[in-house]
């Protein structure tokens, strides 16, 4: 990049750092007062259906495997399989989506995503066998991975600056709002032994087929058709969007930062390369991904995925039960993200992230607290039948040792609240429901007494578990749940913006599959309130980079974020203290300021 833009950017960046004299930055770009039209919001609505189906095919899983690996006799490893190859698709999908985004444009990219998520539906529907099954899982983390990166950046693209957050963040409360709905589908047909998962899996055809011809009536982002070149059509739609309103300024700042970069010659080159080595994008891709890996080191899909143990532990019985409090689960993470919504106009990105991420690990903590509790109170084994397969089961003294390991389980009486004739026996290599042989082998949902506890002990301290995991939800979804799906649409310039949110989406999919992949085997080393304490650390680390490293990008016009990353990354969040002296209000010229003006008269 040439010097005369690196210090362009950097008289920008003080700009943008220090805002007009009064009101937020945003307001000079585009009139908070303007009415929005409803166009815009039908658009929001119709992408944001992306993120329906990438919460509803991640989170149908889990009931529709309880049902699955009865009728179809799943091993352990192809359970895994089928839950964890629709992630890893979604990480290479998200990846590879960032050329395509590139080249096939925004609106192409949708509409692909939205028909592999019917196929993929349809496969899982009629799947006979398991590897057919398998297919339908990777085809439908194919469409995810795409759709995961291309909606926020598409509804960035046409939301007017005052509204963007929220818009795209309703992307965020459609993800939460899919996988509570999947929770739903799944208690409701979990009634049906035979062929109810065909249903689970196989209704997604509905949102996706919805979301494909409404997109084929909608228009491609201006932004998109602009860098393309097709300035015609790109004035059309931005016309369109904005309701007939003056979209000159918008227009000319579009077109002025696309033309800039043609100055500088950046239009050559392996994209990510030219990130890596242009500061402003380079401070940006961390910044991205370093959210996204945080988001899921927190380690949420373990907390959701764990709800339904922790809900037995709290006494609750039986799949249909755990079905249904995994539903309450999933609909507390879609009323938390409301709240996000809510909120990221109001404080803005910074402040919610932080705020989230300061609740995620003191929660986090309580939750390990709840473990540790519960361990420690762990009630003991006083039976030890004769075992003789001779399996490490017997070996073990209290229950907590007991479930820790994979291969056995607690069986035991109760009365009241306190266990008695208990024994750890090992678990039946067909089924986690039952034990191999003994007192609790050959359950039926029915069966009460004695009580078979897999991967859970029976606990007084369950409610301590409990309040951590709702005030959990509570704080992570408003901020971390959604802000890195926000922030990622909107900090990098035009030209890098598809290949940053390809990164940072791969990123948030790797690290999703490596933190659901180890928990168990984590747990297994550091017990369950190790884990937790270490997701708390992490996310203690987290908010330490957000507080360093997250400029707010509230209000501001996606052409002027670039300009917060031009000074070094760990004081991008807030002005250094020597800056603060030398804070004056800068008048933009006119009302129509653009990039390319570089005129000393600008500035007062
Ligand atoms: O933002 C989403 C959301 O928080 C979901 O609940 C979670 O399952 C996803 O992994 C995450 O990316």
């Amino acid at each position: 990049m040439s010097d005369r833009r690196r210090q362009k950017a950097a008289e920008d960046g003080e700009r943008s750092l220090i805002g007009p004299p009064s009101g937020h930055a945003g307001e000079s770009l585009l009139g908070r007062d303007a009415s929005t039209p409803f166009f815009v919001y039908l658009l929001a609505f119709f992408s944001a259906l992306g993120g329906f189906l990438f919460g509803y095919d991640t989170g149908v899983v889990s009931g529709a495997m309880l049902l699955l690996k009865k009728e179809m006799h799943l091993s352990a490893l192809w359970q895994e399989l089928l839950v964890s190859s629709t992630v890893g698709a979604a990480a290479l999908s998200a990846l590879s989506g960032g050329f395509l985004n590139g080249w096939l444009g925004r609106r192409i990219c949708i509409l692909l995503a939205s028909l592999v998520f019917s196929v993929g539906g349809v496969v899982l529907g009629v799947a006979q066998i398991k590897e057919v099954l398998l297919v339908g899982r990777v085809i439908v983390g194919l469409g995810i991975g795409i759709a995961s990166m291309t909606v926020p950046v598409y509804i960035a693209e046409v939301s007017p600056p005052h509204l963007r957050g929220q818009l795209v963040t309703m992307n965020s409360l459609f993800i939460t709002g899919g996988q509570f709905v999947a929770s739903v589908v799944d208690g409701a047909f979990s009634y049906m032994s035979h062929d109810g998962w065909r249903y689970m899996m196989g209704l997604s055809v509905l949102p996706a087929a919805l979301q494909f011809f409404g997109f084929i009536c909608l228009p491609e982002s201006p932004r998109w058709l602009l860098q393309k070149g097709r300035s015609q059509e790109a004035r059309q739609v931005l016309g369109r969007i904005r309701g007939g309103r003056d979209i000159e300024e918008e227009y000319d700042a579009i077109r002025g930062s696309i033309e800039e970069e043609a100055r500088d010659g950046g239009s050559g080159g392996v994209v990510i390369l030219r990130m890596l080595s242009y500061g402003p994008t380079r401070r940006a891709l961390v910044v991205g991904c370093g959210l996204q890996m945080f988001q899921q080191l927190s380690g949420i899909n373990t907390v959701m995925y764990y709800s339904a143990t922790i809900l037995q532990m709290a006494g609750v019985r039986g799949d249909k039960q755990a079905i249904w409090l995994a539903a309450a689960t999933s609909a507390t993470n879609f009323v938390f993200t409301l709240v996000g919504v809510w909120l990221v106009e109001r404080v803005g990105r910074r402040k919610l992230t932080l705020g989230s991420l300061l609740g995620t690990g003191l929660s986090l903590a309580l939750l390990a607290v709840g473990f540790l509790l519960s361990a420690q109170n762990s009630p003991a084994v006083t039976l030890h039948p004769v075992d003789a397969r001779n399996s490490t089961c017997r070996l073990y003294g209290s229950c907590e040792l007991c479930m820790l390991d994979p291969d056995c389980g607690f069986c035991y009486l109760e009365n009241g609240t306190s266990v008695f004739d208990s024994s750890c026996l090992p678990v039946d290599p067909a089924s986690t429901d039952s034990a191999a042989w003994g007192r609790c082998s050959n359950r039926t949902e029915e069966s009460t007494s004695p009580y078979w506890a897999y991967n859970h002990c029976p606990t007084p301290y369950s409610w301590v578990v409990l309040l951590g995991l709702i005030l959990y939800l509570a704080s992570f979804a408003p901020g971390m749940g959604t802000m890195p799906w926000t922030v990622n649409s909107e900090i990098y310039p035009l030209w890098a913006r598809s290949t940053g949110n390809a990164c940072s989406a791969g990123v948030n999919w790797i690290f999703n599959v490596l933190v659901s992949l180890t928990f168990l085997h984590v747990a297994e080393y550091l017990t369950y309130y190790g884990a937790f304490f270490m997701y708390a650390g992490l996310a203690v680390v987290g908010l330490l980079f957000v507080l360093c490293c997250l400029p707010e990008t509230k209000g501001l016009q996606l052409e002027d974020i670039e300009n917060l990353f031009t000074r070094q990354l760990c004081s991008c969040g807030g002005l250094p203290a020597n800056d603060s002296r030398h804070v004056h209000y800068v008048r933009v010229k006119g009302n129509n300021y653009l990039h390319s003006d570089n005129d000393a008269s600008d500035v007062d």
